[in-house]
């Protein structure tokens, strides 16, 4: 029978390059098998497919028997475990002559070698052994059974060509290498149509690495000159904080250049820094991330466009690793040591910190001349606020040993006119920068844009010089409560710079020292509480029923949880109109005790008024019982704000506040009023006598006439200002916990509706013709002023008490 016509020509290809018909034949046999008689496959090409069996059927014939069966069952179970299939074909050196490439089919990565991967099944194809991938192996990309026309691509199902075994091995130790170097490599994706290697490659035959030879980061350097790359280090954990698609590491960029070929978690290390699986590195062709000692990384990057990056990374993770946390000296000179190798900087004396300071100092110096002028024309503090530096510049070379603190607070969307640099001294001016920043970008102001639009700041302080006063008043500018409050308070100071006073935020009254407070369950008497109640008093008891109501003979306060109108009209009437005031007098009157040290003067009367008694713990109601307002706390938001018309600080609402609402309560140190006269009165501005009962209980020991002073200790209340007459707010006295008559609550309630961002002001009942008492020139702008006015009517205040 004449011999099929594709079968000559293929003898006659062969033996055009001296291979004979008898060597032909049981290798065609088997590739017809395997390609399942696709003669294509096996033509294209001149027939590379062919003659590439052939010579891998004579390489293995040279090997003996016995070591080769030795060594096939050895790969063989490698094999088998890692992976089920083998690639058919890889270049071999020396051996490219004999089988000219095809121009027109060449791969241009590599240089038309490039074979094609027909299916392959273990059994029909022992002769590809993996000792000649050890001696003369190339790396080589995975070859399909597809077109074969220079593109690679993976297998079908049946086809798949997993890299070998032997290569896995090789990458295992190249990997292991590169990790104590701390250099990550990654593989290249192997994806359907793109090149494999590089441009340089390209021309050449393939990368040939043999097997024992010793993969260094220096010769995958050397190999890609083209790429400034030149130091990475990533970290397990920049992994996880997604930075590993950075292909800043990348040895073989033609991969970086398209989307990471797979997630994170393909990575392969795995988070614990544990070597993945081959079979998982070979399916994630992502950066070899390299655990090393120290958890904090840096990596510098530059593109060819000249863009240098440096990101220093620090983790603070320690405690999930025995990692060594490093001192910032230690990463300050890690830096330079990186950038003076990387960047070819000559100067020996080079520090990063300078650097770093430098620009700094440019931007402070360039900001400064550019808006002395502009402050001056405008002489106001504009939004745009401000620069400061603690020190002196001298200060600054400290090498950064010492800690200094850069902080840098910029918005450059909006354009703004920049102040004078200001040089700060201490806590004041420290404080002052908080409270420019606040003055001029806070939420709560209400000149400018409310979302801090304002600041284009750059505040350099040195952290060696703040005490905890700065501290302290760098966190209170947001919220002076120190979170003793339900609700934050800012300041703001949108007139100069003046500070905050400086005192110690209290939400509740504690004792100086002397007073008589007791607040001692069993000197509460069941006829004090409401045991018997449940729930709200408001909604399910009458104010009969109730013990906390009988003394008022009604709830004082409404389901809403607003001063009921009658109780506060009443208490309005009481303070505000002198035919409804009842001044009463003490025989012996405590405050006249303390005033003259014990040169008895006669009492000059004390207001006569009305009391709001709480529910309280010994109560059966809830905490959320309506008759239980203002042991609940401050609810609203409030303010405290530098006035304009020369009051000094004052207190405003930032939202509608209802009629009858409760502010807050005066808080303060509860001082027995002999304390507080001992603490020189006058120089105190913020005290308030607790005498409602005087009268009625003839208060005559020393440490039961109180009074509150908020001088150190206070609240927010400490800065509501005086206003005559028709203030907003009115003090109402409050029993809460205690019984005993001496001690109260003073809680501020609203006269009115009170708009958003109106000031707060209660009646101190000052008398301004006494020009021995309250020395203040008052600027409470009311109609009905007094100081105006020159009123006869009396002081009830302690310092003037209606004299
Ligand atoms: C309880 S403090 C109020 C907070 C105070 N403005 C501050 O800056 O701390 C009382 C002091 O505020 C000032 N003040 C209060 N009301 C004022 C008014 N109507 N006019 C002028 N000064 C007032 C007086 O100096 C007074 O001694």
């Amino acid at each position: 029978m004449a011999p099929d016509p594709r079968v000559a020509r293929a003898f006659k290809a062969m033996k055009a390059i001296g291979i004979t018909e008898i060597k032909v034949k049981p290798v065609l046999k088997k590739l017809l098998r395997l390609y399942e008689k696709n003669w294509e496959l096996i033509e294209e090409e001149n027939y590379r497919v062919l003659a590439d069996a052939i010579f891998d059927e004579e390489d293995d014939a040279k090997v003996s028997d016995q070591k080769k069966s030795k060594i096939d069952e050895e790969n063989y179970e490698e094999e088998a475990q890692e992976e089920p299939l083998r690639p058919l074909k890889r270049l071999r050196r020396g051996q490219e002559s004999r089988v000219p490439p095809s121009p027109s089919n060449s791969s241009p990565s590599l240089g038309g070698a490039l074979l094609k991967m027909p299916k392959v099944e273990d059994d029909e194809l022992p002769a590809t052994s993996s000792q000649h991938q050890s001696q003369d192996s190339v790396k080589s990309p995975r070859l399909s059974a597809g077109n074969g026309r220079g593109e690679i691509q993976r297998l079908g199902n049946k086809g798949k060509a997993p890299v070998s075994a032997h290569v896995a091995s090789t990458e295992n130790r190249c990997i292991r290498k590169r990790s104590s170097q701390a250099l990550s490599i990654r593989e290249p994706a192997v994806e359907s149509g793109i090149p494999l290697l590089t441009k340089k490659m390209s021309g050449t035959r393939a990368l040939i690495i043999p097997k024992d030879e010793p993969f260094t980061d220096d010769m995958l350097i050397d190999n890609r000159p083209q790429y400034e790359v030149p130091i990475a280090v990533i970290h397990p954990d920049s992994i996880s904080n997604g930075v590993s698609s950075s292909c800043n590491v990348s040895l073989e960029e033609q991969v970086c250049e398209g989307p990471p070929a797979s997630s994170n978690l393909n990575g392969q290390y795995r988070v614990d820094g544990v070597p993945a699986s081959s079979s998982e590195r070979r399916s994630s062709n992502e950066l070899t991330i390299v655990p090393e000692k120290n958890p904090s990384s840096l990596e510098i990057a530059s593109s060819p466009m000249g863009e240098v990056k440096i990101l220093l990374s620090c983790n603070s993770d320690v405690g999930r690793s025995n990692f060594h946390m490093p001192s910032i000296d230690e990463l300050r000179q890690s830096m330079e040591e990186r950038c003076l190798r990387s960047y070819k900087i000559i100067d020996p004396s080079f520090s990063v910190m300078n650097l770093l300071q430098n620009v700094c100092e440019c931007f402070l110096e360039l900001t400064t001349n550019s808006s002395c002028e502009s402050q001056e024309r405008l002489g106001t503090v504009t939004p745009c606020d401000l620069l400061t530096k603690s020190t002196a510049p001298d200060a600054l070379h400290n090498g950064g040993s010492k800690g200094n603190i850069y902080t840098c607070f910029a918005d450059v969307a909006t354009p703004q006119v920049p102040r004078p640099l200001q040089f700060l001294n201490g806590l004041n001016d420290l404080v002052g920068t908080s409270e420019d920043m606040v003055a001029n970008g806070s939420p709560m102001s209400d000149k400018g844009d409310p979302e801090f639009s304002g600041s284009c700041s750059l505040a350099l302080v040195t952290q060696c010089q703040l005490t905890p006063d700065d501290l302290r008043a760098i966190h209170d500018v947001k919220n002076i409560t120190k979170g003793e409050e339900r609700v934050e308070i800012s300041w703001v100071n949108e007139v100069n710079h003046e500070r905050l006073p400086t005192f110690y935020y209290i939400a509740q009254n504690l004792v100086y020292q002397n007073a008589s407070v007791n607040f001692t369950l069993s000197q509460i008497g069941a006829e004090h509480c409401c045991s018997d109640c449940f729930g709200n008093c408001l909604a399910t008891t009458s104010a009969i029923a109730c013990a906390c109501a009988r003394q008022t003979g009604k709830f004082v306060y409404t389901l809403e949880g607003l001063l009921d109108e009658e109780f506060l009209a009443e208490c309005v009437s009481i303070t505000r109109d002198p035919q409804q005031q009842c001044l009463l007098n003490c025989r012996d009157c405590p405050l006249e005790r303390s005033k003259n040290e014990g040169i008895l003067e006669p009492c000059k009367g004390h207001l006569e008024r009305s009391i709001i008694r709480e529910c309280w713990s010994k109560c059966g109601c809830y905490k959320q019982c309506g008759n239980r307002v203002v042991q609940r706390g401050i609810n609203s938001k409030l303010q405290v704000f530098f006035t304009p018309e020369g009051k000094g600080w004052g207190l405003r609402t930032l939202e509608k506040l209802p009629k009858g609402a409760f502010v807050c309560e005066f808080v303060g140190e509860i001082v027995t009023t002999k304390e507080l006269y001992d603490r020189n009165t006058k120089k105190h501005n913020c005290p308030v006598l607790l005498d409602a009962y005087w009268v009625s209980k003839g208060v005559s020991k020393e440490e039961e006439a109180l009074c509150l002073d908020a001088t150190n200790f206070g609240n927010v209340a400490r800065f509501l200002n005086h206003r005559c007459f028709d203030a907003n707010l009115i003090e109402i006295p409050v029993e809460i916990e205690s019984p005993e008559h001496h001690y109260y609550h003073l809680a501020f309630f609203t006269t009115r509706e009170v708009d958003a961002l109106e000031e707060l002001t209660w009646d101190y009942g000052v008398d301004f013709d006494d020009h021995d008492q309250m020395s203040f020139q008052c600027q409470c702008g009311s109609k009905f002023c007094r100081n105006m006015k020159r009123s006869n009517s009396k002081c009830f205040c302690i310092y003037c008490y209606g004299t």
